[in-house]
C-alpha cells in the first residue's frame, strides 16, 4: 500500500500563553522522509504530535491524502510509530511484539502469523522471534520497533529520536538500515530529530524549525550550500562566520583584516554590516601577500580520521576553522604561528545583514 501524502496547512499551537508553533505550511509528497530538525523547545514534538493525532492544533488544518483528519483519534489514522526508546511490550516475545497491531484490528492468525514473519524477515530479525525485548541489543529493539510500526501497513511512519538511544558507531549502520527500509516499503515517513547529521543522512527533504516557525524546508545539499538564513548557516554543519561591512557592489572589508571580493553582488548598500559564512572546507592556506588573504594565530590543530581542522584566531577575535584532507602534503601550522588563509570559492561564500542582536546568538548550536 502506498504512503499518504500529508498537508499541513496554517497549523499553530499555543500551551496557554507559550506558542510552541505558528504558521506552519507543509506540503509532504507520499513516500517522502522527511527530518524535522531544530534545537530544543522549537516545536518539534508538537508537530509530530498533531500529525499523530495525540493533539488537536489550536488552528489550521491537518490533511492525510487531500482529506481533513483533525477529528480522526489517533489509532484511527493508520501510523506507525518509532520511539527513542523503543516502546517494546518487555513481557511479549519479538513475534508478539509485532503482531499486537494486528492482533488489536482483529485479524485472524494466519494472516498475523504471514505478516509478523515476513516484517521480521525484512527487518534481519527472524531467529529472534521468540526472544524477549530484554534480551536484545538496542539495535535490534530498535528493528523489532520498526518491523511493529510497519506490520500494519501504515499510510505513515512517525520516527521520534528513534537512534539517540543507541551508541554512535551503530547509528549510521541504522540510520541506512531504516532509511533503506521505509524507501522499500515506499512508506511516507517523519523523523523528528535535534541532530543534524541524522536528518542530512535520512532525509530526502529537511524542515528547519526556530522557535515555532519553519525557518526552511529543502534537501540536505540544497540546505548546505544555499542556507537561507544566519541560523541555518550555522545550524547545519559547521561554518565561520565573519563580521564585515559592504565596501563596493562585489566587495566586503572584514573585521578580520582584508578586503574580499565576492564575485558577485552582495545585495546590499554600501556601508551595509554584513556576516559572511565560509564552510571551513572552502578554506586553504594561502601566502601572505595573496589578496583577500586573512591573518590568524594558530590555536591548534585536530586530526578528525580524513580530514584534518585547524582553529586559527583572528586579529577582530573571531575563530576560523579550516578542513584539509588528510594527506603528506597536508600544510602543518603550530599552534602561537601567524598563518595566512584563503577563501577558495568565493561562490560558496554566503552573505547575511549581521542582526542588530550581533552573530553572537547565532553561533550556539543547541545540540
Ligand atoms: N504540555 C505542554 N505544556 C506547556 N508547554 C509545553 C508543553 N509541551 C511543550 N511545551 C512548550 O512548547 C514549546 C515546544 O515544545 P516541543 O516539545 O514541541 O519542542 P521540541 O522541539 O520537541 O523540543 P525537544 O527537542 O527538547 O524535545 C516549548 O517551549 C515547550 O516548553
Amino acid at each position: 500500500m502506498r504512503g499518504h501524502s500529508l498537508d499541513l496547512k496554517g497549523i499553530g499551537h499555543a500551551f496557554g500563553a507559550t506558542v510552541a508553533l505558528d504558521e506552519i505550511e507543509l506540503a509532504v509528497a507520499a513516500g517522502e522522509l522527511i527530518a524535522l530538525l531544530g534545537p530544543s523547545g522549537c516545536g518539534k514534538t508538537t508537530m509530530l504530535q498533531i500529525i499523530a493525532g495525540f493533539l488537536r492544533p489550536s488552528k489550521g488544518e491537518v490533511r492525510f491524502d487531500g482529506a481533513r483528519v483533525e477529528h480522526i483519534p489517533a489509532n484511527r489514522r493508520r501510523i506507525g510509530m518509532v520511539f527513542q526508546n523503543y516502546a517494546l511490550f518487555p513481557h511479549l516475545t519479538v513475534f508478539e511484539n509485532v503482531a499486537y497491531g494486528l492482533r488489536a484490528r482483529k485479524r485472524p492468525n494466519a494472516e498475523v502469523a504471514a505478516k509478523v514473519e515476513q516484517m521480521l524477515g525484512l527487518a534481519q530479525m527472524a531467529q529472534f522471534a521468540r526472544r524477549l525485548p530484554g534480551e536484545l541489543s538496542g539495535g535490534q529493539q530498535q528493528r523489532v520497533a520498526l518491523a511493529r510500526a510497519l506490520a500494519i501497513d501504515p499510510g505513515l511512519v512517525l520516527l521520534d529520536e528513534p537512534f539517540s538511544a543507541l551508541d554512535k558507531n551503530l547509528r549510521l549502520d541504522m540510520q541506512i538500515e531504516i532509511k533503506s527500509l521505509l524507501k522499500t516499503f515506499g512508506v511516507t515517513s517523519i523523523i523528528v530529530t535535534h541532530d543534524q547529521e541524522e536528518a542530512l543522512s535520512m532525509a530526502d527533504r529537511i524542515v528547519v524549525l526556530n522557535k515555532g516557525r519553519i525557518e526552511q524546508i529543502d534537501s540536505p545539499d540544497a540546505l548546505y550550500d544555499r542556507p537561507a538564513s544566519l541560523f541555518i548557516s550555522n545550524f547545519i554543519g559547521h561554518t565561520n562566520l565573519l563580521r564585515g561591512t559592504v565596501t563596493e557592489t562585489d566587495r566586503v572589508l572584514l573585521e578580520a583584516g582584508p578586503e574580499i571580493d565576492l564575485g558577485r553582488s552582495a545585495q546590499r548598500r554600501r556601508g551595509t554590516p554584513v556576516t559572511i559564512s565560509v564552510r571551513p572546507e572552502n578554506i586553504a592556506f594561502g601566502a601572505a601577500d595573496q589578496p583577500g588573504a586573512i591573518p590568524v594565530t594558530i590555536r591548534a590543530t585536530v586530526p578528525l580520521g580524513a580530514v584534518s581542522v585547524t582553529e586559527g584566531l583572528t586579529a577582530s577575535g573571531e575563530a576560523v576553522k579550516i578542513s584539509q584532507a588528510r594527506a603528506a602534503t597536508t600544510t602543518k601550522a603550530r599552534t602561537g604561528e601567524t598563518a595566512w588563509l584563503a577563501i577558495t570559492d568565493t561562490s560558496r561564500v554566503s552573505i547575511f545583514s549581521t542582526p542588530a542582536d550581533g552573530v553572537h546568538d547565532h553561533q550556539q548550536r543547541s545540540v
